[in-house]
């Protein structure tokens, strides 16, 4: 079958090689992994396999891998997946090549940090007001890479082409359900990383699984809160983008944040990972939001300043313990 849509990824990363893994044993789809290192994209093209990202994980021979950006210039889908703090820079780099009616995804989960912006805003700032989509939702690169059964959300602001995107990305494994709730589905997946920081914290500390599913239930609101004053709609948390990730990063050892909250829970964090943790950044850039929208976001708070190294955990707790009690 010859191909109908060209899709190119952009980011050699865990998760941009898992999208394109999957995406590319899709006859309909011609896929190329863009990366910045020409070493790297070359040793992917003869190796098949990217053991840096996700060891043991044969890619397709389908895929097809360039570290040139004209490498897009076809594309009629392009996925931008590096870390929300680059997102900009990759826009500003590869705009030049995009072709007039590329469809433009985000795939990354934070919010930037200079500006507290959504990253479907960014991409729209850098790319002359083009819509950007955002894909986000429960899902390990090692999972989807390897062909398990997972379920995301990508939205966009025209409900028609958020359902294109679901329909043309899909695979019979990599499952996407399409949303015009963008400010939702990002702001659950920002939030998360935070939430996720705080169950490690709790698991790191021991303060035991109660705690935890207190945590993810009242996280939850917190997101709630902020989705319906930014613009969103609360349900859009209770979806794969909020619900569903925050339960899986927030419970699964796979998870970076998860691991970065469980250390500084144990205080074994040096404060120098160099795994990518999206929570340490949005923490602090959530908290900031939160503040100036008038929102209450306890929960985010207390992990910003203990990562400020602002607040002990015990005092965490004890000011999250001792609020006004209230409804639910
Ligand atoms: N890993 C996962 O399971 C999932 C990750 N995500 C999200 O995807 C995003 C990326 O995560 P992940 O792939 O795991 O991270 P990784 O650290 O594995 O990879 C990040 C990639 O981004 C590339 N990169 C960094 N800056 C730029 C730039 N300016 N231009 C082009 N490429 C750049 C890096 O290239 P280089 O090596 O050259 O520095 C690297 O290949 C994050 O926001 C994360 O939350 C979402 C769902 C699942
Ligand atoms: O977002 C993810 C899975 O949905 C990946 O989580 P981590 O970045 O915490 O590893």
């Amino acid at each position: 079958m010859t191909p109908s849509e060209n899709v190119v990824v952009i980011g050699a990363g865990a998760f941009g090689t898992a999208l394109a893994a999957v995406m590319a044993l899709q006859d309909r789809l011609k896929v190329t992994l863009v990366g910045r290192n020409p070493a790297l994209m070359s040793d992917l093209r003869d190796l098949r396999m990217h053991d840096g990202a996700l060891p043991g994980v044969p890619l397709p021979d389908a895929l097809e891998f360039s570290a040139e950006p004209d490498a897009i210039s076809e594309a009629d889908i392009v996925l931008f997946v590096m870390p929300s703090q680059a997102q900009a820079d990759a826009a500003r780099h590869y705009a030049p090549y995009l072709k007039h009616d590329a469809a433009v995804v985000t795939c990354a989960k934070g919010l930037e940090r200079a500006s507290g912006a959504l990253l479907t805003d960014v991409l729209e700032r850098e790319l002359s007001g083009r819509p950007a989509a955002a894909l986000s939702g429960p899902g390990f690169a090692a999972d989807i890479a390897r062909g398990l059964p997972t379920a995301m959300t990508i939205a966009a602001r025209d409900a028609d082409l958020a359902e294109r995107l679901a329909q043309s990305l899909s695979t019979p494994t990599f499952r996407l359900y399409a949303s015009a709730d963008r400010v939702g589905v990002q702001l659950g997946g920002a939030l998360k990383n935070v939430l996720a920081i705080a169950c490690g914290i709790v698991e790191g500390a021991g303060l035991g699984e109660s705690a935890r599913a207190a945590l993810i239930s009242r996280g939850l609101a917190e997101m709630s809160r902020l989705v319906d004053r930014m613009g969103g709609k609360a349900e859009t948390v209770r979806g794969l983008s909020g619900l569903g990730d925050l339960v899986l990063t927030g419970t699964s050892h796979q998870s970076r944040n998860l691991r970065y909250g469980i250390a500084l829970g144990q205080q074994t964090h040096n404060g120098g990972s160099s795994e990518l943790v999206e929570g340490a950044f949005a923490a602090a850039v959530a908290a900031d939001l939160g503040r100036r929208q008038g929102v209450d976001l306890p929960i985010t708070n207390a992990v910003a300043d203990i990562i400020a190294e602002k607040l002990a955990i015990p005092e965490a707790v004890e000011r999250l313990m001792t609020r006004p009690i209230t409804t639910e």
